[in-house]
């Protein structure tokens, strides 16, 4: 049992040994823990001097202090007793198990006391290197328990530090230097890889050190044997204990490389790697190369005891060219520039061979004797130099040598030249090589740029392109060292690629909020579908209007989303990791079209993920097509609200001042009996007389529904006050821009013919259009920017064009015309105030139209012509699925449409719009042709649509 208890003890004091030699800082961690419960203890006043007792300093001193080992046993044995359930697991008592909890006991004091130890130790070193002024407080101060408070304090404010900085804080905590920590720490690390059970990785960076300095002792031979042997002026008798030193180091670097690192060496075996150890003793054992460097390692040298120290003999050790292969092979893979390293080594082929050949010259010399004729060494000048010259021109077959006089020299110069012929040639056709491939990108884009070049010339392209074209090489070429990233990739597998793509652009993707929130296999199905892209300063990336066929995301730069004219409002500027462009790609708005242009604010460098690639992929990820969805609708929200927020103030104005009533109004209005119907609306709807009392008209529908409202120089208030069922609403301008201009002739006959409209169409059983509104010039636009199909709802639903609050969807382009509303009911008029405000870009939805997206079919139909114009009309409406007979060719037509989106085309039910076109008809009409677009209500919302349809 007492042995046992030693053994434990042992046991305990090595693993703590262990623990301490092999952790570094861990060590000093469980330093800090030991501290950390004393210092609970010094923290008691009277506790404090007995820690800082001179004794505590001395490791010899404080283990033989008795006193302090008994105080820090009962310390321990307060703080951890021997839990019972370790009594319990061994089957004993408290009291039977006395002596092994001894055994416990002892280990934890002698754990404990070597925490203190070093814990003393280290409080020494850092006292002692403190600040100047600790110190002179150390020297002059007698009232150490102030003092020793401090030192506490300070230590105890460090601890937090030491788990935070470990490196740092190991240093200041043993109070070594920087180089000291250093190499202890290089020390600890190489004995971890040098552990005998220890497997190494022949592509670890600690092989390929050892690598390097095997393969110097392998330079180092290679070039001092010959030259020892030969010059003898290099090793004398006076310096030969250096070379032999040099010898000897690195003969015990290649015993060592043997039994070190060939015996530890990991291989591959059946295609796995073998990292058992004795499967790799036996493997190294009998390879070829164990018994190279068994003879690399012959040791001749002993024979120095024989012959005397003669360098002839160490030529065994150039046997170990393998290590010299093993190093560059190893560095050409594992370097950024390979280039350098095969360059090196060629060139190292190179001046050994001159190397060689001046020591074959002078040891040549030395035989017939030095300047005994023309063609030896002559004896003047540095015997190395001048040989290595001569050497240098016969090799390389470029000087004037002197003639040979001997058969032995005619048979060393043929042999030299050639050695230059075909050693020397083919090694300055591998640097040619080398160089070649170093540079092959760079040619192969020169001669790429150079023909797109060229063939911009022929095709006589405007300059400002073809710099464009050269920018956007240049730019390419020396952001990316390639002008098409995918194709240094080409040979590799697939997940290889998809790994290399990953972990290239990682740092952008991760940022794509896409794919931090949807299934991580997204990414990767993704990544390889990103073609890169780089966008110039200026270009347009997407434009408005265009078909969607590809996202983009931003890897680099920056790109801004623009609108408004000129594209001079900025609705957002892209970043890094933003995606965009995904709006028309899910038809989010209801459409395939772009909904905004994108601008590449400098040079950018964007991801493009096609349609196609896209819907393959977010098939399988639901999720991920929910989230591109909703990011998409809020965009197109936020867009048509930045839309709306930064049009120009005037286009705020609802109600505008009212111009003058033209001239012919007042014509007819001179000419119609005053208590007329004609009259009573002419007033009403003029911009600056006065309404008869309406309780004056004489015609009963009018009595009854309409209340018409001059509201020129009403004020929006007073407007407000005017919306009772029985009056009229709202007017709305969507034209600040462009003045109402008089009426030309042709426009005025239809003005006056539509300001007759009510009475000449009107029969007693008729309802008729009580809304005029004045005339844009032709080809102005009545249109909003954003086509009110595109909404976020998806739907495609005028009323999403609206603001909650039913202001107008402002127009920030050119709008013209002033429209004015006459309604008889509040009811019918929330609508159609809404609608007035309807994006009405034809241009838009025609083309849209054209595009394949019925949006016009969908949102507008024209349901009847008026019957208040004379003109006949031939063609048939076709919007939408709707055959009602409609439209006509001719001058003007009035088409009521239906607004509402719903296809519904009741008017009992819908409010409607009426739309005035000049020339032929709606549908087939260029939007030009509408020479004036005018809006409004029916007066009778119970009017049957046939009426409309005479
Ligand atoms: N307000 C905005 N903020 C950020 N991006 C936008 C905004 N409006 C539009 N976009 C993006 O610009 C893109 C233009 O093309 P898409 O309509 O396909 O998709 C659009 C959105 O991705």
């Amino acid at each position: 049992m007492l042995k046992n208890n030693g053994r434990h003890k042992n046991l305990h004091e090595n693993e703590i040994g262990n623990e301490f030699m092999d952790q570094g800082y861990h060590g000093d961690k469980y330093e800090c823990i030991g501290q950390h419960l004393l210092n609970d203890e010094d923290e008691e006043p009277e506790r404090n001097g007995e820690d800082e007792e001179p004794g505590c300093d001395s490791e010899n001193e404080e283990l033989g202090s008795n006193g302090e080992e008994d105080e820090n046993r009962k310390k321990i044995d307060r703080l951890h007793p021997v839990p019972k359930i370790m009594l319990a697991l061994h089957g004993k008592e408290p009291h039977d198990c006395e002596e092994g909890s001894v055994a416990v006991q002892e280990s934890l004091h002698r754990l404990v006391a070597a925490f203190q130890r070093r814990t003393d130790r280290t409080k020494a070193a850092i006292t002692h290197t403190s600040s100047p002024d600790s110190l002179s407080s150390d020297d002059s101060s007698n009232d150490d328990g102030e003092h020793q408070r401090r030192r506490q304090q300070r230590l105890a404010s460090l601890v937090p530090d030491i788990s935070s900085r470990p490196d740092t804080s190991w240093q200041q905590l043993v109070g070594v230097s920087g180089t000291r920590a250093t190499l202890k720490r290089m020390a600890l690390r190489a004995r971890k890889y040098l552990a005998p059970s220890v497997a190494i990785e022949p592509t670890s960076r600690i092989y390929l050190t050892w690598l390097a300095i095997a393969n110097a002792c392998y330079i180092y031979n290679a070039i001092t044997i010959p030259l020892r042997a030969v010059f003898s002026n290099y090793q004398t008798a006076s310096n030969w204990h250096w070379w032999l030193a040099c010898d000897c180091v690195c003969d015990a670097i290649y015993a060592l490389d043997v039994l070190l690192f060939n015996f530890r060496v990991k291989f591959i075996d059946n295609g796995f790697w073998v990292g058992e150890p004795r499967q790799i003793r036996r493997h190294y054992a009998r390879s070829r190369r164990f018994k190279l460097d068994l003879l690399a390692l012959l040791p001749l040298d002993l024979l120095y005891l024989v012959v005397g120290p003669a360098p002839v003999l160490r030529l065994p050790r150039l046997i170990k060219i393998h290590v010299f292969w093993d190093c560059f092979n190893r560095l050409d893979s594992y370097l950024s520039s390979p280039y350098i390293v095969r360059l090196t080594r060629t060139v190292l082929y190179m001046l050994y061979m001159i190397h060689l050949n001046c020591c074959a010259y002078y040891g040549m010399s030395k035989l017939e004797g030095i300047g005994s004729n023309a063609w030896v060494f002559s004896g003047e000048g540095h015997s190395y130099i001048r040989c290595f010259y001569f050497a240098t021109k016969t090799v390389t077959s470029i000087g004037k040598n002197p003639r040979p006089e001997n058969d032995a020299e005619h048979v060393f110069m043929t042999a030299s030249w050639l050695l230059g012929v075909f050693i020397f040639a083919l090694l300055i056709g591998q640097i040619r090589d080398i160089m070649a491939t170093a540079t092959r990108a760079q040619t192969e884009y020169r001669a790429v740029m150079d023909a797109t070049q060229n063939y911009l010339h022929k095709l006589n392209l405007p300059v400002a392109l073809q710099a464009r074209i050269k920018l956007w090489f240049t730019y390419t070429w020396h952001s990316q060292k390639t002008l098409n990233e995918n194709d240094a990739l080409g040979y590799l597998p697939k997940k290889m690629r998809t790994d290399v793509a990953l972990s290239v652009h990682i740092s952008t993707l991760a940022k794509v909020q896409l794919f931090q929130d949807c299934d991580k296999a997204l990414l990767r199905d993704l990544v390889l579908k990103l073609q890169p892209v780089i966008y110039l300063p200026g270009d347009l990336v997407c434009k408005k209007g265009e078909v969607g066929k590809e996202m983009y995301i931003v890897q680099s730069g920056q790109v801004q989303v623009v609108g408004g004219p000129d594209n001079a409002t900025v609705f957002a500027t892209l970043g890094e990791g933003c995606v965009f462009g995904e709006v028309s790609l899910l038809a989010v708005g209801g459409g395939n079209r772009r909904t905004a242009d994108v601008v590449s604010r400098g040079f950018s460098n964007l991801f493009v993920l096609s349609k196609a690639d896209l819907h393959e992929t977010i098939r399988d990820y639901p999720e991920a097509q929910e989230i591109l969805r909703k990011k998409a609708r809020r965009l197109l929200k936020q867009t048509l609200g930045d839309v709306r927020r930064r049009v120009q103030p005037e286009d705020d104005v609802v109600i505008r001042e009212r111009q003058e009533t033209p001239k012919l109004m007042r014509a007819v209005l001179q000419v119609v009996r005053q208590d007329s119907f004609t009259a009573s609306v002419l007033r009403r709807s003029s911009r600056s007389l006065s309404p008869l009392p309406l309780n004056a008209s004489p015609c009963p529908l009018h009595s009854s529904h309409a209340s018409v409202s001059s509201l020129g120089t009403q004020s929006p208030q007073s407007v407000h006050s005017l919306q009772s069922p029985q009056s009229v609403h709202s007017l709305q301008s969507l034209s600040p821009a462009k003045p109402n201009p008089a009426p030309t002739n042709a426009s005025a006959t239809q003005y006056g013919k539509l300001l007759g409209v009510p009475c000449l169409g009107c029969g007693e059983d008729e309802k008729r259009l009580s809304l005029i509104g004045n005339f844009p010039a032709r080809g102005d636009s009545v249109t909003k920017e954003q086509p009110p199909d595109m909404q976020d709802d998806g739907q495609g639903s005028f009323d999403d064009a609206f603001l909650p609050d039913g202001s107008q969807h402002h127009n920030t382009t050119a709008p013209t015309s002033s429209l004015e509303e006459i309604n008889t009911d509040q009811n019918e008029h929330q609508p159609l105030s809404k609608n007035l405000h309807v994006d009405l870009d034809f241009q838009s939805k025609i083309q849209a139209q054209e595009g394949g997206v019925s949006l016009l079919p969908q949102n507008l139909r024209a349901l009847g012509r008026g019957s208040y114009f004379d003109t006949p009309t031939t063609s048939t409406n076709s919007f939408g699925n709707d055959t009602e007979t409609t439209s006509g060719r001719g001058v003007t037509g009035c088409f009521v449409i239906d607004v509402d989106g719903s296809n519904n085309n009741h008017f009992e039910d819908h409010p409607h719009m009426c739309l005035f076109s000049k020339e032929t008809d709606l549908m087939n009409g260029s939007p030009e042709s509408f020479s004036s677009v005018v809006f409004g209500s029916l007066p009778n919302p119970k009017v049957k649509p046939k009426s409309y349809h005479k």
